[in-house]
């Protein structure tokens, strides 16, 4: 007898991990929401029904996240670049394809997963950490910079405050995450080596979406995409001379080309362009003095290329 067909769900709701709690919770929420998302709750909090777009998330441990892509239970997370990496260099290194990836870079979370070694050390280069122990929560990532620069050291993994093996005689050096360096600097030891530069990223499956669910992660890439695009972003309005024009337009940070129509006076323009560069008071004060006059600056709420 042949045995029973398992029949998979069909699902035609995105699902979108994100940390339950943790650095990345709120921030990750707060994008979301910024894309025209929102959530019903469920009571334990585990699960957050989608009103207004078919998009649940699921609050777990970050570390979770690429494992529950890999699986299909998810079809996006919000993770660290650190953490991502250490996964899938840890499947590399087992043969096996990377089956997550980097989708979109968001901008917040940064930080850097750094070699660190006590303050009396004079670096003077990967060479040093021969023979040498190293403590570390991200063994895949630093066996991959340990290889690509020739050096043979022992890793001595742990999972959580790294930075206190060297004093306990556990580890000559580290390699851990840095942010402000504080807490570093609070354990004698001193950054030498950036291996990775990390914030949070959007991870999505190598495969292709199911088609159920790829017009809704379409959506949502879109929608992501225009809030990450005008993050920054401001409209700058302004009058300008057709004579000053060649001064004033090369000083506009990042701008899109502007539109501009003609104004009362002779060669007067009213103009505006979307910036995306930072547009500081010493700026607007460059505009000025370049023939700019009646600048202001605008806050952009939500564009649609
Ligand atoms: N000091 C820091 N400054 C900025 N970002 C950081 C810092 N430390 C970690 N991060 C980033 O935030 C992510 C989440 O950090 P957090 O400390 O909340 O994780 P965690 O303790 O592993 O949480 P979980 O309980 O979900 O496993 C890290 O993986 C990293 O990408
Ligand atoms: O450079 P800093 O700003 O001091 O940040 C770096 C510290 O932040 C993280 O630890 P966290 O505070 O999350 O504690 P953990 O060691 O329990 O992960 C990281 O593991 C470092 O220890
Ligand atoms: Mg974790």
């Amino acid at each position: 007898m042949s045995p029973p067909i398992q029949m998979t769900p069909v699902r035609d709701r995105l699902r979108v991990a994100i940390q339950k709690n943790g650095r990345l919770s709120e921030p990750a929420r707060a994008l979301l929401a910024s894309c025209g998302l929102s959530w019903r709750e469920s009571p334990d909090k585990l699960f957050c029904y989608g009103e207004s777009a078919p998009v649940d998330l699921l609050l777990v441990r970050d570390d979770d996240i690429p494992g529950l892509i890999a699986s299909g239970l998810c079809d996006l997370g919000v993770v660290g670049r650190n953490v991502l990496g250490e996964q899938m260099s840890d499947l590399r290194a087992a043969n096996r394809d990377a089956s997550v990836s980097e989708l979109r870079a968001l901008g917040f979370g940064g930080c850097k997963l750094s070699i660190a070694v006590p303050n009396d050390w004079t670096w003077t280069g990967p060479a040093m950490l021969s023979g040498k122990r190293l403590a570390t929560s991200y063994p895949a990532l630093l066996r991959d910079w340990l290889d690509a620069n020739n050096v043979q050291a022992d890793i001595v993994e742990l999972s959580g405050s790294v930075e206190i093996a060297p004093r306990l005689g556990q580890a000559d050096a580290i390699c851990d995450l840095v942010s402000s360096g504080a807490t570093l600097a609070a354990n004698q030891l001193k950054p030498v080596e950036d291996i990775l530069q990390s914030e949070a990223v959007l991870a999505g499956p190598v495969r292709d979406f199911d088609p159920a669910l790829a017009g809704i992660a379409e959506m949502l890439l879109r929608r992501l995409d225009g809030v990450m695009k005008i993050r920054d972003s401001k409209l700058l309005m302004f009058q300008a001379s057709r004579a000053a024009l060649a001064d004033v337009l090369p000083l506009l940070p990042d701008a899109e080309p502007p539109t501009m129509y003609p104004i009362g006076e002779d060669g007067m323009f009213a103009m505006q362009a979307l910036c995306h560069g930072v547009v500081t008071w010493q700026r607007l004060e460059e505009l000025k003095r370049a023939g700019a006059r009646g600048l202001m600056v605008l806050p952009v709420e939500r564009m649609l290329a």
